[in-house]
């Protein structure tokens, strides 16, 4: 039996990437230093990986920015809009690579950053490709030989991780439509081929090409194209080996597809879809090799040992060992690097933990057990070490299922006392609308902000302070009081209607409230990158939910006391609680979220009482949680749904409840998003032109819309007539009494100077808007 693994979290153990790649941005290091820094994470990653016993290490699975921006510059899929940077302003690579990630602002250019949306239904965010008719395409970066070649000079022959140009292809979006970007197959593959002549020319044995849209539906043509790429490599390359590695969900349908693939090896997802491996056992082709993804690699929770080993016996048994692998899930690059570096967390909440380096561990041990494994039982007799391993397992995992931490009585008896009234508001909205517009007297285009104003290292370096000891609470909250009112203040003075506290407390929009909830554990250093060099620290919900004391309500009222306009209650909603944790799998995640709804219902009910008249739960997972399957979509909605309601409806009908969503295509739940039935929803649209609109029009969405009039995770500043523009686009889809103004997202990323000099030329697109609307009105 092997062991190998599909990709390592490529952060660094103490983000060391992330701090090298914003001291590249702002200058204070040079291009080299960079390079070493990136070097050293790829070197410590595979000596780890090597030493504790891994046989197929992976290469080309770091990356400075995105691995799939990575392949956009392997196969020279520019947009022409880059070719400047390049060609007149003869940059370097690395300086065009970040400029499609981040677009680019200087010597007389301003070029924005390619789309970004999330990687399926995780929290990681790629960078979209851009086909167009009959793209051509050349091998332009040589990344993936590069890595291949440093870690051969250090010794180790790697796997190098190719994302399949099937799935390259389809994770990609037509520029303007009128094509199907899978015709591109005949024009892109050469390149690939190329790629894999200079991998073999180094010496590669083994590439694992990336197929996760195996795990999906796809189309007749689609499944084509994919038998058509492996037999065109296997002609290619007779004496190559390659795996394809599907992730994220079972085969199902296309079992019988990946199983007569002319590859060598199938690696499979068997912790989201256990029950596929006795279907492909009966299918695989004589001498393909299955790799078994055991060792969960979406959460951090300890392997299950035996369940495993079960599972490696079913297929050693019709295989024979040589012909199976043990591996992760999937990448790493969705769980912290390691749990040893959590010197804080409770000692027994440690002890049912896994992080990539651990789960590195498990595979190993798990080949070392399947190994002694004889047709139906374990035979240790030899390796005593072994034995105490898996009954060591086995303790833990009884401990996890009998802690009396993990079981809240009083929450269950409340679940099970929720009433469907409960997820009702008292009237609909219409009627809701008209005590709103007398309590609020909002003009017309209503002018807010998302939330979050910037964290700057100034409020980021209180917080490390406080958390070491160096600041006193009372120090540390005068300081945020501070930076809050200077906040109100200004928006007030330039004239915002709804106004924001500023989030200047919350290290992030979960982590704040998994730090204040029962049932949730925090880690120090447990970082997991969501795009470029932005990282989160998910919190783990290890047990039932339920809130200690109001989490909110005193920065909120505060806020309200320095200004007369309405200040907005912000609240992150219980399915992007859930979806951005990691999950506790021993209850569905459906009972799990509506234990946080409950939690959060309680905090809306304080707020109201508190005097708070409009109250935001963002929602931005709420398109990411949905399974991958279309099948199970329906269910899904209804009890996401029920759950975002179940913690609005508290409210009366003069309460506004606003939600907010970004960073996701929505128009194909476009009737869920109206079924939550808050009264206005902010959701992102610049970066897609207002595309989005049509889908609300479309549906003839009932309620209050602001569509993000600018993209806030550029530092271009926008002019007021692009937002007029834009607000022109929407008013013809949208009537203009139901239209609000804000940004797409929140502002924490972005600096003060650029934010005010944003807002202001929001507040100037607003008052253009109501001179212009309004008068038409009175005519
Ligand atoms: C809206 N988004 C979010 C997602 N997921 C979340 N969980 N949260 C989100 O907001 N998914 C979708 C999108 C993704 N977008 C983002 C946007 C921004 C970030 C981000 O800014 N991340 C920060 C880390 C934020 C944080 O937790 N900060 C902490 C710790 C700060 C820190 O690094 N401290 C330093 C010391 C201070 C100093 O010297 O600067 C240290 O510890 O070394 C805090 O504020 O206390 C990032 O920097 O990556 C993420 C996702
Ligand atoms: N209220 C949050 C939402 C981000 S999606 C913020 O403004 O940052
Ligand atoms: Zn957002």
């Amino acid at each position: 039996m092997q062991t190998h693994n599909l990709g390592y979290p490529r952060i660094g153990s103490r983000r060391e990437l992330k701090k090298a790649c914003e001291k590249y941005w702002s200058g204070q290091i040079s291009r080299q230093e960079l390079f070493n820094q990136g070097y050293a994470i790829k070197a410590d990653n595979w000596r780890l990986q090597q030493r504790a016993g891994i046989d197929w290490v992976p290469s080309n699975d770091f990356s400075y920015y995105d691995q799939v921006l990575d392949h956009c510059l392997m196969v020279g899929a520019i947009p022409d809009r880059y070719h400047a940077i390049l060609v007149e302003k003869k940059k370097h690579e690395l300086d065009l690579y970040f400029a499609m990630a981040r677009g680019y602002q200087r010597d007389g250019l301003d070029v924005k950053a390619m789309e970004m949306t999330k990687w399926f239904d995780t929290n990681y965010h790629y960078i979209v490709p851009e086909f167009h008719k009959n793209q051509q395409f050349e091998l332009f970066s040589e990344k993936v030989i590069h890595e291949f070649e440093e870690a051969k000079v250090q010794g180790i022959l790697t796997k190098p991780v190719l994302l399949a140009p099937v799935s390259f292809l389809l994770l990609g979006k037509e520029k303007v439509a009128g094509f199907d970007r899978i015709d591109l197959l005949d024009n892109l593959l050469p390149v690939y081929l190329k790629v894999l002549e200079k991998l073999v020319g180094y010496g590669a044995e083994w590439v694992q090409f990336d197929e996760p849209f195996l795990a999906l539906s796809l189309s007749d043509k689609e499944q084509t194209a994919m038998r058509r790429t492996y037999s065109v490599i296997k002609k290619a390359f007779p004496h190559l080996k390659t795996m394809v590695a599907t992730y994220f969900g079972g085969l199902d349908a296309h079992l019988g597809l990946a199983a007569e693939l002319p590859v060598c090896a199938l690696h499979l997802d068997l912790v989201r879809a256990p029950h596929q491996l006795g279907s492909l056992l009966e299918l695989v082709r004589p001498k393909m090799s299955l790799s078994l993804g055991l060792v969960d690699g979406r959460n951090v929770w300890r392997n299950d040992l035996q369940a495993s080993l079960d599972l490696i016996r079913l297929a050693v048994n019709k295989l024979g060992s040589d012909r199976v692998w043990v591996a992760p899930s999937c990448s790493l690059l969705h769980v912290p690097c390691d749990l040893e570096l959590e010197s804080g967390l409770d000692a027994e909440i440690k002890g049912w933990l896994a992080f990539a380096k651990q789960k590195i561990e498990e595979v190993v041990l798990l080949q070392r057990i399947g190994n002694h494994t004889r047709q139906d039982r374990v035979d240790l007799k030899d390796t005593p070490w072994l034995g105490q391993t898996l009954e060591q397992n086995r303790q833990y995992l009884t401990s996890r299922n009998t802690s009396t931490r993990i079981h809240n009585e009083a929450v269950k008896t409340a679940l099970a006392s929720v009433l469907p009234s409960h997820s009702q508001r008292s009237s609909p909205y219409a009627e809701r609308h008209k005590l709103q517009t007398e309590a609020l007297a909002l003009p017309l285009f209503p002018t807010t902000t998302i939330g979050s104003f910037p964290q700057t290292k100034e409020v980021r370096q209180w917080r490390a302070r406080y958390k070491k000891g160096e600041l006193s609470l009372a120090a540390y909250e005068n300081l945020l009081k501070a930076e809050t009112e200077r906040c109100v203040r200004w928006q007030d003075d330039l004239g915002l209607d709804v106004l924001v506290h500023g989030e200047f407390e919350r290290n992030d929009m979960v982590e704040y409230f998994g730090e204040q909830l029962e049932g949730f554990a925090f880690t120090t250093n447990g970082w997991v990158q969501s795009y470029g060099s932005r990282c989160v620290k998910p919190p783990i919900i290890y047990g039932d939910v339920s809130r200690k004391h109001p989490m909110t309500v005193d920065w909120t009222v505060f806020a309200q006391s320095l200004t007369r306009r309405p200040m907005k209650g912000m609240l992150t909603g219980p399915i992007t609680i859930l979806q951005w944790s990691f999950v506790r799998n021993d209850q569905p995640r459906k009972d799990t979220c509506f234990q946080i709804a409950l939690a959060i219902r309680e905090e809306v009910r304080d707020l109201e009482q508190a005097g708070i008249r409009v109250i935001q739960i963002d929602e931005p997972a709420l398109r990411e949680g949905l399974p991958l399957k279309t099948s199970e979509w329906p269910d899904y909605l209804d009890w996401a749904v029920t759950a975002f309601r179940l913690s609005a409806s508290v409210v009366g009908d003069h309460t506004q409840i606003h939600t907010h969503m970004c960073y996701s295509e929505f128009n194909d739940i476009i009737s869920h998003i109206a079924a939550m039935d808050a009264d206005v929803i902010t959701i992102e649209c610049s970066r897609s032109q207002m595309e989005l609109l049509d889908a609300f029009a479309a549906f003839e969405y009932p309620n209050e819309i602001g569509p993000g009039v600018y993209d806030i995770h550029a530092p271009r500043i926008p002019s007021s007539e692009e937002m007029i523009e834009l607000m022109e686009k929407a008013i013809r889809v949208v009537p203009k009494e139901r239209l609000w103004v804000n940004p797409d997202c929140g502002l924490k990323t972005r600096g003060w100077e650029e934010t005010q000099r944003a807002l202001e030329e929001m507040v100037k697109a607003a008052d253009g808007l109501r001179a212009k609307f309004a008068r038409k009105a009175d005519m």
